[in-house]
């Protein structure tokens, strides 16, 4: 039997981060062991090194596609040297942003298309999948304040303008809509308790349903 792959998406500033940390904090010690937090990009050295070419706000020349391809690269080792090993060992893996966040961000917001993002993504990941997408909700406007109020360096892609942020925010809605059997979507213009604990909810019906 395999491990569990619950993944969060969601425009910056939606609140991923904060919910995931919270929920994580939240499951007991002997739970803990089993559950894995990363994310993307990142997850190990090799992967967060790309994490920093890609968000560096000096590399204004990289192009659209090195910068998809880039992405992908990151998830590869990242399921290579820690998603796919802890799914191995039937370990829970709680991800902040995966494939969606290619298609959403360079599909849609870089306009290169979100089916070649996704086609793409296939030969990245072998079609590995989330088992549950917990999408996390924000209008563009909402996040993009919440980072300018709490955060003091604020990335190349934070960085981009309203009309990107919000193209991103389109796609996810198209992807969420196109599979309501994975992607549940919650309000995350609700207080931050609420959000903690809907999410809670829906991970810990999935972990039920899997046992
Ligand atoms: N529901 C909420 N209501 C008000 N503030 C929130 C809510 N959720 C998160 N925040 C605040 O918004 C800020 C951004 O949250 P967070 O960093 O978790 O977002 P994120 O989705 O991970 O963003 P990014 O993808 O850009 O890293 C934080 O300061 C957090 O405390
Ligand atoms: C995985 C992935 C991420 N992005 C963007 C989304 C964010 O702006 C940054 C990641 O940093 P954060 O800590 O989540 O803010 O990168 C993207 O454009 N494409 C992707 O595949």
């Amino acid at each position: 039997m395999s491990g569990l792959f619950i993944t969060f998406e969601g425009p910056d500033g939606a609140g991923k981060t904060t919910v995931l940390s919270a929920i994580a904090e939240q499951f007991n010690q002997a739970q803990r062991r089993d559950i894995v937090v990363t994310r993307e990009p990142g997850g190990n050295q090799i992967s967060e090194s790309i994490r920093r070419i890609i968000l560096d706000p000096k590399n204004t020349e990289m192009d659209v596609r090195t910068e998809a391809l880039l992405y992908a690269a990151a998830r590869r080792q990242h399921i290579q040297e820690t998603i796919q090993p802890a799914l191995d060992e039937n370990k829970i893996v709680l991800c902040d942003r995966f494939v969606d966040s290619s298609v959403a961000y360079q599909g849609a917001g870089r306009q290169i298309g979100e089916d070649a993002v996704y086609q793409m993504n296939q030969f990245a990941t072998n079609g590995l999948t989330p088992d549950l997408t917990v999408y996390v909700d924000v209008p563009s406007e909402v996040g993009l304040a919440r980072i300018k109020a709490h955060r003091d360096v604020v990335d190349r892609l934070d960085a981009e303008t309203l009309s990107f942020h919000k193209r991103v925010r389109a796609a996810y809605q198209r992807l969420a809509a196109a599979h309501p059997d994975r992607i549940v979507t919650i309000d995350a213009t609700k207080p931050l308790p609420e959000v903690i604990n809907e999410a809670k909810l829906l991970i810990t019906n999935a972990i039920k349903r899997h046992q």
